[in-house]
């Protein structure tokens, strides 16, 4: 079974001249779904993870899934104005825009060992804030995994300092 065969290109969305890689087949199938989730699981390996941290929305689809897996707490990265209690924010740039993101303060302890979860890893602008935020609380960053990556707008480049791990390039 071939995962980039349940990813399919919507041109045009959201915005003209976007071509965006739609996830929805492989959630739908659950072979695919376990298949993907397996893979991620072997990047990780081992190596000890107290919390993944999933940005909203599309990371909340495996994040959850990686969490419970690895024995380890979910915490959301949400955008503005949906997290209720204290919290930290962060600005950052996208493919198509820029947009804010926001962390509980009590989601992280200091010395939390951390993986990062997205479905896209495209400019790097999300999960170089998500780092950004998770360091700000004291966590740790062991990986930063991701379902797919754009290779051509160089997101690994903005995360040099991190170990960055992938299934699918594009
Ligand atoms: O590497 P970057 O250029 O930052 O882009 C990657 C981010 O863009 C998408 O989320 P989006 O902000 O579109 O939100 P959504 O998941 O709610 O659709 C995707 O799910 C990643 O979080
Ligand atoms: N081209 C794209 N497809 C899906 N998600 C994205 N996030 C940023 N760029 C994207």
């Amino acid at each position: 079974m071939n995962l980039k065969s349940f990813i399919r290109d919507i041109p045009d969305f959201p915005s003209k001249g976007i071509i965006f890689k739609d996830i929805t087949p492989l959630l739908k199938d659950p072979a695919a779904m376990k298949l993907a989730m397996d893979a991620l699981l072997d990047l990780v390996g081992n190596q000890k993870i107290d919390k993944v941290v999933g940005m909203e929305s599309r990371g909340f689809f495996f994040g959850p899934l990686l969490a419970l897996n690895l024995n380890a707490g979910f915490v959301p990265v949400r955008k503005p104005d949906k997290l209720p209690a204290e919290k930290i924010s962060v600005i950052y740039d996208l493919e198509y825009g820029t947009d804010t993101l926001e962390i509980h303060k009590d989601a992280i302890q200091k010395g939390d060992k951390v993986l990062i979860h997205d479905d896209v890893l495209a400019t790097g602008g999300t999960a170089k804030a998500t780092c950004e935020l998770v360091e700000r609380l004291g966590g740790e960053i062991v990986q930063c995994n991701f379902l797919m990556v754009l290779d051509f707008l160089n997101g690994e480049e903005k995360l040099r300092a991190y170990e960055i791990r992938t299934l699918i390039h594009y």
